[in-house]
């Protein structure tokens, strides 16, 4: 039964929702008419047709093809709705309790005190204190931050292209992204992470997240396996990390609310719960972090791909950021072409596929009334490649985006991304910023990127790039 979960990490995810189905609420079951595939196992529902589309977000696009936007199906024994439209969507608006079983995959990473999992008063709670630091006025402060941890990298950047050096460009954009969230949401004064240490956190992460997976497909590693220490090794390693920069943080007095970061906030709301905290500090630095950096390394990806686009970015970050001088938020929100451009990266790599809301009261949707405690499954992904709302799906193209919003690659409502504003100006200027200096073309020109689908889309192989410098 196991093999078929090998077949990528959101399969994983499906397993580990099972369990939380299977035996969490055993007793919720179909009572609507919502259209989809019947269960094809008595036990595992249609877990096995997960199986087989490979991912849980290949699985989404089969099942919306044929029944439509809004439709439901059996993870294990329990029915739960997916939704495929921003209409629909838009629909769940109000609920802002998330299935905290849906992300118990992470928890060994991000603790299980984490905002991740925290619903009812003490998520809205964590929310409105943590979101005052990145409101527009927050990021808008974030710039000086941001250009710096830029030029560094293209200062490297230039080194490598001058000595026609291959260039690993996921680890690039991660390692940017890392430098970037820490000090944006921890010590915006402090000097840059030193490269050893950032590729240490980065290794950290992979070695945890690589863990848990290995859990899933492989079981539990006995006491005394080697995998254990590794992974024990890495989480207090990272624990450490973020243990001595709260404690650094922790010492310092303000004159003001508007130099709090992230970390302040937290530190303030968790003053007598230490776990919580460092849960907290963790999900916003990896939540920070590797979105922003895929999303960045997508962008590039598709502006190589497509040179007649990345010199329509060229123009615009020349004309625009030109004009203003330095990057601020009225320059990037002047900059419509890039949004557009990061919105397709986000909706043709799918970046962030899932969402997820559960009520504990009966939920209207579609026409529908979903019984109380019903997953409802917001398909970000699958709604993104519809051929209806988006015509030739699988083509980028950006000018589809000009002038509206078509879904909403962060989530909707109350509950959606805190960080989005964020992701939004450190990409869009750090594409702006990369494309100025060099143009990037692929070390082997017939790579094309092969997607691994998760609760994060990355590419499956590191991608290889050459840089020509443009500019001085
Ligand atoms: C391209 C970049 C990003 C994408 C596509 C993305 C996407 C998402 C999505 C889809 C969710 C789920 C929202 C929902 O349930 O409705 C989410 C949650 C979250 N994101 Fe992001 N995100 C990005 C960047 C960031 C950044 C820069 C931060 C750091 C500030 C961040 C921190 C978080 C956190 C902490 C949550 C959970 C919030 C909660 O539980 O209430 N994300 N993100």
């Amino acid at each position: 039964m196991i093999s078929f979960f090998v077949v990528g990490f959101a399969a994983l995810f499906i397993l580990a929702l099972v369990g939380f189905l299977l035996y969490a609420s055993p007793g919720a079951k179909k009572k609507t008419d919502i259209p989809g595939p019947p269960p094809s196992d008595k036990l595992l529902g249609n877990l096995p047709d997960i199986g087989k589309a490979g991912s849980l977000h290949e699985f989404l696009c089969d099942l919306h093809a044929e029944h439509g936007p809004l439709a439901g199906f059996y993870f294990g024994q329990q029915f739960v709705v997916s939704l495929a439209s921003s209409e629909l969507m838009r629909q769940t608006v109000r609920l802002f309790d998330r299935p905290p079983e849906l992300f118990k995959l992470f928890e060994p990473l991000i603790g299980p005190k984490s905002i991740q999992y925290a619903n009812g008063l003490d998520g809205r709670t964590r929310r409105n204190t943590f979101d005052r630091a990145f409101s527009h006025e927050a990021v808008g402060r974030t710039f000086p931050v941001l250009d710096e941890c830029a030029d560094e990298l293209i200062e490297k950047l230039r080194a490598m292209a001058a000595k026609g050096e291959r260039i690993p460009l996921s680890r690039f954009c991660i390692g940017l992204a890392i430098k970037a969230i820490l000090r944006v949401t921890v010590e915006p004064d402090s000097a840059s992470l030193p490269d050893e240490q950032v590729a240490q956190l980065k290794s950290c992460y992979d070695l945890a997240w690589n863990e848990m997976e290995a859990r899933l497909t492989q079981g539990e590693p006995e006491a005394g396996d080697h995998r254990v220490q590794a992974f024990n090794d890495a989480l207090s390693h990272l624990h450490e990390f973020v243990d001595s920069t709260v404690r650094r943080r922790s010492a310092m007095k303000f004159d003001s609310d508007v130099d709090k970061t992230f970390a302040d906030l937290a530190i303030e709301l968790h003053a007598k719960d230490a776990e919580a905290l460092r849960s907290d500090v963790i999900t916003y630095m990896v939540g920070g972090f590797h979105t922003s950096g895929y999303l960045l390394l997508w962008a590039l990806y598709y502006a190589i791909q497509h040179p007649n686009l990345a010199d329509r970015l060229r123009a615009e970050s020349a004309e625009v950021l030109g004009a203003a001088g330095e990057a601020n938020m009225a320059a990037i929100g002047q900059m419509t072409f890039h949004r557009a451009f990061l919105d397709e990266t986000m909706r043709l790599s799918c970046l962030a596929p899932f969402a997820a809301r559960v009520s504990d009261t009966e939920v209207e949707v579609g026409g529908h009334t979903l019984p109380a405690g019903t997953p409802v499954i917001q398909a970000l992904g699958a709604a993104g490649m519809c051929s209806e709302a988006y015509p030739e799906p699988d083509d980028f193209n950006p000018d589809r985006w000009t002038g509206q919003q078509l879904f909403e690659p962060f989530g909707f409502g109350r509950r959606k991304c805190p960080g989005y504003r964020l992701a939004y100006a450190e990409t869009a200027l750090w594409l702006s910023r990369l494309l100025a200096a060099f143009r990037f073309r692929l070390v082997d020109e017939t790579y094309t990127a092969v997607s691994s689908f998760g609760l994060l889309t990355k590419p499956k192989e590191e991608v290889w790039v050459l840089a020509e410098a443009l500019i001085d």
